[in-house]
């Protein structure tokens, strides 16, 4: 599904390497999760597969199901069916929640080549997913994220995909912020979108939210490189023992 190549990104302003020759192949149906230390490049990584401005790709590739995306406008990205739930989710003031997410999965059709949804259709689709993620529905009527609690913009991110229903879909520490059965809803979010057609790359510090979303491969991101790769066990061993010893070994 993703397939990235000795992918090597810099800062556009500084002049500063910030992934120095990524490797990742995500396959469909397979969750991936990425740990590592702070500044090791997580959230870069999952910019700039998303199309976020101020990065140059000084080497290497990515592909979405054999199409390279980092050629792509982040829209033509979204439509091929690539979605990033933000670390730090944006207020849009006077933006309503429901139309924001209609309009982005009418886009999302219209470049697919499908019918708008129509805005019933939308509407019961929308209370289903909502409900399922205990979003109350106030909050769809209200402008996107403003005022929003951290757990609930993160809740909001998740939404959001389960109504886009992207191919591949990162999340970036979604889980900060979160409280247990905050946690436990967003896990489930995920966990039910899982499909054989589907991938996910989920960025985190924390075992905890692997404990609800069972990943296949974990990876360890330390200074711009995927260092370490393995099962689930993995995590298990970064919570008991820290970095440190796999920055030794790697050292
Ligand atoms: N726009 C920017 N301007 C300056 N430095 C940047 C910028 N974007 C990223 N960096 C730097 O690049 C490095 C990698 O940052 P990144 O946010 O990708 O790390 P991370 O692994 O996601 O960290 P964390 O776990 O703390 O979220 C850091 O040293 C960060 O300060």
């Amino acid at each position: 599904m993703l397939e990235i190549k000795n992918l090597h990104v810099e800062l556009e302003e500084e002049d500063k390497a910030i992934l120095k020759g990524v490797d990742l192949s995500v396959e469909a149906g397979r969750v991936h999760a990425i740990m590592g230390p702070n500044g090791s490049g997580k959230s870069t990584l999952s910019y700039v597969l998303s199309g976020r401005d101020g990065y140059e790709v000084t080497d290497g590739s990515a592909m979405l199901e054999g199409d390279d995306i980092l050629g792509m406008e982040p829209e033509e990205r979204a439509a091929a069916g690539l979605f990033l739930a933000f670390q730090y989710p944006v207020e849009i003031p006077g933006v309503g929640n429901m139309t924001f997410m209609r309009t982005a999965l009418n886009a999302q059709r219209k470049a697919r080549g499908e019918d708008e949804i129509s805005a019933s259709d939308f509407l019961k689709l929308v209370r289903a997913k909502a409900t399922e993620l205990q979003i109350d529905a106030d909050m769809l009527k209200r402008p996107v994220n403003v005022g929003f609690s951290g757990g609930e913009k993160k809740r909001n991110e998740i939404l959001q995909m389960a109504i886009l229903e992207p191919k591949m879909c990162i999340l970036d520490e979604t889980d900060s912020g979160l409280d247990v059965d905050a946690m436990k809803l967003v896990a489930e979010g995920v966990n039910a979108l899982r499909s054989q057609g589907r991938a996910f790359l989920v960025i985190t510090h924390y075992q905890r939210l692997l404990d609800h979303i069972k990943p296949d491969v974990v990876h360890i991101m330390v200074d711009g490189r995927i260092v370490k790769s393995g099962g689930p066990e993995l995590a298990q061993e970064v919570e008991k023992n820290g970095y440190a010893d796999i920055m030794a070994e790697v050292a």
